[in-house]
């Protein structure tokens, strides 16, 4: 612990160990959870951004609701989209493996939708995602440190007028964006609720309890928008860490693939509760965490707090600096840790080092509010990417293996690896018709997130599933003359057919004392819209 004087009014404290970080900021919450003043954010969202705004009874009212709505009980109810959406990603990883990074993406941000505003994003460029990158990028670049004048050290310039100081148009400018889309999208929920197809998201819920939280329209449509900025990059950025990673560590993914093999086995994918038998995946998940933040020369959290207090009673204004990087690169705390080293997490030591990983998500009254949507995301796809997939090094124009470099981090506000290539592969042909198959059973799961896409996504959506349903259909029935499908697949069996028809919530056991029959006539009946081969 450490501390930099700015001047005669201003300190900042730098914490790099996890208890003093504990003691400070989750057991002094109250006095340490503050943001400093960010006049532009201010000016953007007039105090409703629940990452930026102070400490104030208004945050504690927004962060009341989305703290009750993102419990892990809350959170289950949320898990079929996720699951659905997580196998569309497998999905999309067999159909376009060059394009991982925009499938990531597509898949993070369709998540955020559909949980917060009950409406998915079916492709990359589908017009919300478009416009919520576009605000984005905006955003950040308004944020970013440098960019523009320093208001918030030289306050006067607040009073430059509009025509000189270009900072206040792009302001304006961002407050419009976001404004157009967080009323639009919420504005599409209340429609929805009166045409009586709610289909229990996020906003519903709060919009129904808004006056028990004490919230208006303006920070009903602010929580929903904060919430996607949040969510949608930092898990996409995880996502993406952790394919760079296995690519790097073909080690790594053939014991985790060993582990899967013993708990799933080859006959469905993975579903979430899998988890919990599967330790080595989840050092993989903690390390890949870790990873993230060696990457970065930038420490994670910022408070700024009246901390600590003068004995005469009078507080000091001090600014807190949780030093994630700092601690996760303390080789006292983590032996080599420049390393991609699950088994750390696996030895004696291990219940120590994962408590330390919970920074990752932030401390005290300031930490993630999404931690248990995101665990949920992140668990069932690191399971689902290594069930299903090998990631390969990519290879030079001689065919010769290249290493890709796991410390090639964009600067910015999400910590995302810069562009790399990775030889994505499915395990087998098996492994890639379950995945379809699978696909094909979530189609009410996904219908019910699709009543409000416009005609562009619907006419993709529709593609799709004809394609896919095509291609399900030439693997159960070859065409005629031909030895089977592409010849190498054996035709499935009625369990095979069966346990990938069942959504994966269902557990296991469940499946398979449903009739098998019964699920093969189903998913028959669901390829019937097949057109003619
Ligand atoms: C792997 C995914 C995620 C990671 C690594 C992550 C990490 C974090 C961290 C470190 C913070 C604290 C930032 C700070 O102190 O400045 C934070 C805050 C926040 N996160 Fe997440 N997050 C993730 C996913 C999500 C999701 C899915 C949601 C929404 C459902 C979300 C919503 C938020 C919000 C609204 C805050 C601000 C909280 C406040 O200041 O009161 N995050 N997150």
């Amino acid at each position: 612990m450490y501390s930099l004087k700015l001047g005669p009014k201003s300190t900042i404290v730098v914490l790099t160990s996890p208890q003093i970080i504990n003691d400070l900021l989750d057991k002094n919450s109250a006095l340490t959870s503050d943001r400093p003043q960010i006049h532009f954010a201010d000016r953007v969202t007039k105090g409703l951004n629940l990452t930026l705004s102070h400490y104030t009874e208004t945050w504690k009212s927004l962060r009341r609701g989305a703290h009750e709505l993102l419990t892990p009980q809350a959170c289950r109810q949320h898990l079929a989209i996720q699951q659905a959406e997580a196998t569309q990603l497998s999905y999309d990883l067999l159909a376009n493996p060059e394009d991982f990074a925009s499938s990531i993406r597509r898949y993070a941000i369709s998540v955020m939708f559909s949980v917060l505003y009950g409406k998915r994003v079916p492709r990359f460029s589908s017009t919300s995602a478009t416009e919520f990158y576009e605000m984005m990028e905006k955003w950040v670049n308004l944020l970013a440190p440098g960019a523009h004048p320093p208001v918030d050290m030289i306050p006067v310039l607040k009073f430059v007028p509009e025509g000189w100081a270009r900072w206040k148009r792009i302001c304006n400018e961002v407050r419009r964006l976001q404004k157009k889309l967080y009323f639009g999208l919420m504005g599409e929920v209340e429609g929805r609720m009166q045409a009586d197809q709610e289909n229990g998201c996020f906003l519903e819920t709060i919009i129904k309890r808004q006056d028990e939280w004490g919230l208006n329209r303006e920070m009903i449509s602010y929580l929903g928008g904060v919430m996607i900025e949040g969510g949608a990059d930092t898990t996409s950025a995880f996502l993406q860490s952790l394919l760079l990673l296995l690519t790097a560590h073909p080690e790594v993914q053939q014991k985790a693939k060993r582990e899967l093999d013993e708990v799933v086995g080859n006959e469905r994918m993975p579903i979430l509760d899998d988890i919990e038998r599967l330790p080595y995946i989840q050092a993989i998940i903690l390390e890949a965490s870790d990873n993230y933040y060696h990457s970065h020369t930038s420490i994670s959290a910022n408070y700024s707090a009246e901390f600590p207090p003068h004995s005469d009673g009078r507080y000091s204004c001090t600014s807190v600096y949780a030093n994630a990087w700092g601690v996760y690169n303390d080789p006292e705390i983590f032996t080599e840790p420049e390393k991609y080293n699950p088994d750390r997490f696996l030895g004696e030591r291990g219940p120590e080092l994962i408590k330390v990983m919970n920074l990752a998500f932030g401390s005290g009254r300031r930490s993630c509010p999404g931690i248990h949507l995101a665990r949920n995301a992140v668990n069932i796809n690191t399971m689902n990417l290594l069930w299903g997939f090998h990631f390969g090094k990519p290879l030079d124009s001689n065919g010769k293996e290249m290493e890709v470099d796991t410390f090639n981090y964009a600067v910015g506000v999400s910590y995302c690896p810069n562009p790399f290539k990775s030889n994505i592969k499915p395990r087998t042909p098996h492994h890639a018709e379950l995945i379809k198959l699978q696909l094909n059973s979530f189609n009410d799961a996904f219908s019910q997130f699709e009543y409000l896409l416009d005609d562009v996504d619907k006419a993709h959506v529709k593609e799709l599933r004809k394609k896919l349903r095509h291609s399900i259909y030439r693997r159960l029935v070859p065409p005629a003359g031909s030895q089977s499908t592409q010849g190498q697949l054996a035709k499935p069996t009625d369990d095979e057919v069966a346990v990938a028809s069942i959504p994966p919530w269902v557990n296991v056991r469940m499946a398979g004392s449903v009739g098998s029959i019964s699920t093969f006539l189903v998913t028959i009946v669901s390829l019937m819209e097949v057109p003619a081969a």
